[in-house]
């Protein structure tokens, strides 16, 4: 794990990619775009915002492109890396998440949290309140349903009631989704500021879940813009690396 991770950090410090060289790159004010095939926009250094919507762009276009296969390949490389977790092996409650438009797939852990008798949750959009989400029971026989953004999620009937639902902070690990990470476990997601929100309670004093990045390796940038909301992360794990930050 630690190879992994120092071979990650040797990689982000030694960019053989010809990125440097890029004359597109200084007008671009968060990241250095790793492997980054497609010059951007002069638009994106117009404004932060656009900036950073144009990072975003970019980075949801490098997982989308990825083939079923090496979609399955990078599953099974992510979830052999988040069974070694201690976060994970000892956590009882967990989040997953279902995978949309090339996100990292974890659900090849499903049998094995099962098997461990691991209460699974999803994230479902929290009626009646902007942006922000609950994490419901995703067990066999769960009724489902496609939110607005058409992800599956648990069914209206089935979240309202308490039993089936907990909030994040009851939560032991969350395995989290995301657009892109860097290196300090800083986390851009799709943009609506969901999680930021639901966690938003990390800030103050209390029991706090620890929270696991999921990603492609190829989602990783040098540095992402942190913005006041921005809840960092424990780790990411990728396909190919765990990625924890310098201590804070
Ligand atoms: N698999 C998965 N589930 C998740 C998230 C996620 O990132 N991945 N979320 C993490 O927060 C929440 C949903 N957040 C989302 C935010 C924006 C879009 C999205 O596709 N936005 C479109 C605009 C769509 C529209 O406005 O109708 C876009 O950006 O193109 C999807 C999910 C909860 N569930
Ligand atoms: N704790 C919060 N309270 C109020 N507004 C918030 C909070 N967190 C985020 N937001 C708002 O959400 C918007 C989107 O934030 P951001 O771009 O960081 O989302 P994201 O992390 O990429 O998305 P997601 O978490 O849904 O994957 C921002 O404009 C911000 O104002």
């Amino acid at each position: 794990m630690a190879a992994a991770t120092h071979l990650n950090h040797k990689v982000q410090g030694h960019n053989d990619s010809g990125i440097l060289e890029n004359p597109c790159l200084p007008l671009f004010p968060y990241s250095s775009f790793r492997a980054c095939s497609v010059p951007l926009p002069d638009a994106a250094s117009a404004s932060p915002l656009r900036a950073k919507n144009a990072l975003r762009r970019e980075l949801r276009r490098r997982r989308r492109v990825l083939t079923p296969r090496q979609q399955r390949t990078a599953a099974a490389g992510l979830c052999q890396r988040l069974k070694t977790l201690p976060e994970l092996r000892r956590a009882r409650r967990i989040s997953l998440y279902l995978p949309v438009s090339g996100e990292i797939d974890p659900l090849p852990l499903l049998p094995w949290l099962y098997r461990r008798g691991v209460n699974v949750y999803l994230p479902v959009l929290r009626p009646f309140s902007a942006n922000s989400l609950w994490f419901v029971a995703y067990r066999p026989g769960t009724p489902m349903i496609k939110n607005r953004f058409g992800i599956r999620e648990p069914a209206p009937r089935f979240s309202a009631r308490r039993a089936n639902r907990l909030p994040a902070w009851a939560l032991d690990t969350l395995i989290v989704p995301l657009v892109g990470f860097d290196a300090h476990a800083n986390r851009m997601g799709m943009g609506g500021g969901f999680y930021d929100r639901t966690l938003a309670f990390m800030r103050h004093p209390g029991p706090k879940p620890t929270l696991i990045g999921a990603a492609h390796a190829c989602q990783q940038v040098d540095r992402l813009p942190v913005e006041p909301w921005d809840i960092a992360l424990t780790a990411i794990v990728t396909d190919t690396a765990v990625v924890r930050p310098p201590r804070r």
